[in-house]
């Protein structure tokens, strides 16, 4: 579904991602963890065709993103960590756009889309300007417009902070449901306890580096009785365990 072999992204003199390579599989719940600024969101916007690669390959369902960029996004669904940017459309104006985007027929468009404002608890907002939803409808919106299509491969950027719990749970029983039919879903997090919960598989990015790829039982056997908290912050390489907070005193 996804493989990414040795990629790197430099900004400038800056490694964002420094020779990572890993795969994620059909039929997996796939969680990308790091600290903030460790290169998540940079190599989901290579992954989606957005930033170019500095070094390495990536290849989406089959297709290379550099070769088949409109082949790569036709089969994904992406939600990014920003808010949605064209604030004086509707959100049904919006889906709608999006769904023209990827040729959804109308017929089919109206069912997903009722259900899905249905289950993010929309409806009495979806004919309303964007300008005036709260940063968790937006994600809502985004979410939907990003799901339109029946994507096999879903790339969600922190898709669950924002959401209300009622919201988050019904996104992380769609997660499930969509690996349980053989597609992918590809999520980053900070949180150690959703990856738990949700991933059948990690890879955990520290400064640009991958540091583990398995699962978060593997991750425990390997560092034995520590709490994820801590092995998050020891495998990413954090000394925030050491700090003297006697200076507020
Ligand atoms: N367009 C850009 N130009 C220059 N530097 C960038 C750019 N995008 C990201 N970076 C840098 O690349 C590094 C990785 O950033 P990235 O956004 O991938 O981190 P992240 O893991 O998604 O962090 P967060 O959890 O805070 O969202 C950071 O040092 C960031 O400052």
């Amino acid at each position: 579904m996804i493989k990414i072999e040795n990629v790197t992204k430099k900004f400038g003199n800056h490694t964002a991602v420094d020779d990572i390579s890993f795969e994620v599989k059909k039929g997996e719940v796939f969680g990308f963890l790091g600290p903030n600024g460790a290169g998540k969101t940079t190599t989901i916007k290579m992954i989606t065709g957005f930033f170019k690669p500095t070094k390495g390959n990536i290849h989406v369902n089959g297709f290379d993103v550099l070769k088949n960029p409109l082949s790569v996004k036709k089969s994904l669904g992406y939600v990014a960590d920003e808010p949605l940017i064209m604030e004086k459309v509707t959100g049904a104006e919006y889906i709608n756009f999006i769904a023209d985007v990827f040729e959804v027929p109308p017929e089919t468009r109206i069912k997903r889309a009722e259900k899905l404002i249905e289950h993010f608890k929309l409806k009495d907002f979806i004919e309303n300007p964007i300008s005036t939803y709260s940063h968790g409808m937006k994600q809502k919106v985004s979410l939907i417009s990003a799901l339109i299509h029946n994507p096999d491969l879903w790339i969600l950027d922190e898709p669950i902070v924002g959401l209300d719990p009622e919201s988050a749970f019904i996104l992380k029983k769609m997660m499930r449901n969509h690996a349980n039919e053989g597609k992918t879903v590809f999520f980053s997090t900070h949180i150690m306890e959703i990856a738990e919960k949700m991933c059948d598989r990690i890879a955990i990015i520290g400064n640009g580096k991958i540091v583990f790829i398995g699962t978060v039982d593997e991750l425990r056997e390997a560092r034995g009785n520590e709490t994820l908290e801590q092995i998050f912050l020891e495998v990413t390489g954090s000394e925030s365990e050491k700090i003297d907070f006697s200076y507020l005193d």
